[in-house]
């Protein structure tokens, strides 16, 4: 954790007036616990420079730790830099999955790999989060799992060395992680992986191309020509060298500040090209009145406090809807979010926990099947209960923004990708404390 991240509740800081701000956000959560994957698997060490450091990466090196990889980290030029050893993968093993959904899908299918048995539980909430797809196809390649009845955490991979691959048919409408975490370790398997898609279509398609691309970066040959078809070939990983974009989704709540508070807000370091679904964030604040515009020194969002509502699809970019749904809860008219029904297995249910929260401070929220309709109404203090999870934080406090008196409750578990959040905040905010 920071040592300058607050616990408890924090008040979140009114704008002080427009802003000129430059925010460095730390790297993309999606990307490192990928190439920390990939680099467990691979033939030779790996490094990695600029990962994030969070508790879902650490919740992830950890758990590679505990199945035999050897990461050191290290500060080089003042940025935390991984060099990932990757040796036998070996049980026994315990993982914590905190409420990490890249760690507790994407390890099942690399502890199969090891030789012995490594048992899998998480937060109380992780629970709750779907895992069925991913144990599924574990079983029809021959994998021996043990549950505890529920299709869920906690449960055991009795894992033998050796995984032998093939095709498996999953539906994954509920999570892209799944058909992610079976590609990610499907180079390892003996005839390799084809995961089938069957079912409602899937969200969140910019991760499985981020999946795709991280492979085919360490040599792995993937075909996804067809919708809904991925097969990865049995090879070996090879290591890389890499260093990690700035984490878009995580990018969001600043650049979203510059809408709010009126000013300009530049992230550096925003790629020209990226599979990170929360590149998404440029159409959307253009969309609700924002001048966006990226040029080799970053990304730079200007805003002069009018915020347009939307009717969006956020299918893709799931991520993002905490924000979003702040920024319309501050627009000048009716908005709608949809293609999010997913959500509801995000780290709480998140369309239930927005609605109660912004209604909490007088908003007018109403939950659809399969998303959000959010009209417009005066906002008044209060506070705002965070559920576990990070993008809670930040949706409040872009609120708090505009809304004095907005509290927000555990402010801490923004750590989860983002420990640095309220300094970084306060920093954009110019405030010296
Ligand atoms: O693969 C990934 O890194 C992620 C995939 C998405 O999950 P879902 O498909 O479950 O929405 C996204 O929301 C999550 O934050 C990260
Ligand atoms: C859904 C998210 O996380 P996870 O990787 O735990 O699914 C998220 O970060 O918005």
């Amino acid at each position: 954790m920071d040592p300058h991240t607050p616990t408890g509740d924090w008040p979140a800081p009114t704008a002080p007036g427009p802003l000129d701000s430059t925010v460095l956000v730390p790297g993309s959560k999606s990307l490192t616990n990928r190439y920390a994957v990939l680099a467990a698997l691979a033939t030779d060490a790996s490094r990695i420079t600029r990962p994030l450091v969070s508790r879902d990466t650490t919740l992830m090196i950890d758990a590679l730790r505990s199945l035999g990889t050897q990461v050191i980290e290290e500060e080089v030029d003042d940025e935390p830099s991984w060099l990932i050893e990757p040796l036998a993968l070996r049980g026994p093993a315990r993982i914590d999955c905190g409420l990490a959904g890249t760690v507790m899908r994407f390890l099942p299918p690399v502890a199969a790999l090891a030789d012995g048995e490594v048992s899998f539980d998480g937060d109380p909430h992780a629970r709750n989060r779907p895992m069925a797809p991913v144990l599924g196809a574990l079983r029809d390649l021959g994998v021996e799992l043990r549950t505890e009845g529920a299709e869920a955490l906690p449960f055991t991979v009795v894992a033998n060395g050796s995984v032998r691959g093939g095709t498996v048919l999953i539906d994954a409408s509920g999570s892209s992680q799944f058909v992610s975490a079976l590609l990610l370790a499907g180079a390892r398997f003996e005839q390799g992986i084809t995961v089938v898609h069957d079912g409602k279509p899937l969200p969140s398609l910019p991760h499985i191309a981020m999946t795709v691309e991280v492979l085919r970066d360490s040599g792995v040959v993937v075909d996804d020509l067809d919708a809904n078809t991925w097969r990865v070939e049995p090879s070996e990983v090879c290591p890389v060298e890499v260093e990690v974009e700035p984490d878009l989704s995580n990018a969001a709540p600043f650049l979203s500040a510059a809408l709010v508070a009126g000013g300009s807000v530049r992230v550096p370091g925003w790629p020209q090209f990226t599979t990170q679904a929360g590149d998404a964030i440029r159409d959307i604040l253009d969309a609700m009145g924002a001048d966006v515009s990226l040029d080799r020194d970053g990304l730079t969002v200007s805003g002069d406090g009018q915020i347009s509502a939307v009717d969006l699809d956020l299918h893709d970019v799931g991520e993002l809807t905490p924000v979003v749904a702040a920024l319309a809860a501050l627009a000048d008219s009716p908005s709608q979010l949809r293609g999010i029904a997913h959500l509801r297995g995000h780290e709480t249910d998140r369309l239930a926990a927005l609605t109660a929260e912004l209604n909490g401070l007088g908003g007018k929220v109403t939950e659809t099947d399969d998303g959000l309709r959010i009209d417009p109404a005066p906002l008044h203090e209060g506070v705002f209960h965070t559920y576990g999870d990070h993008r809670m934080v930040m949706a409040a406090a872009v609120l708090g923004l505009r809304v004095p008196g907005v509290v927000v409750e555990d402010v801490a578990t923004v750590g989860k990708t983002l420990p640095t959040f309220t300094r970084l905040w306060g920093q954009m905010l110019g405030r010296r404390d």
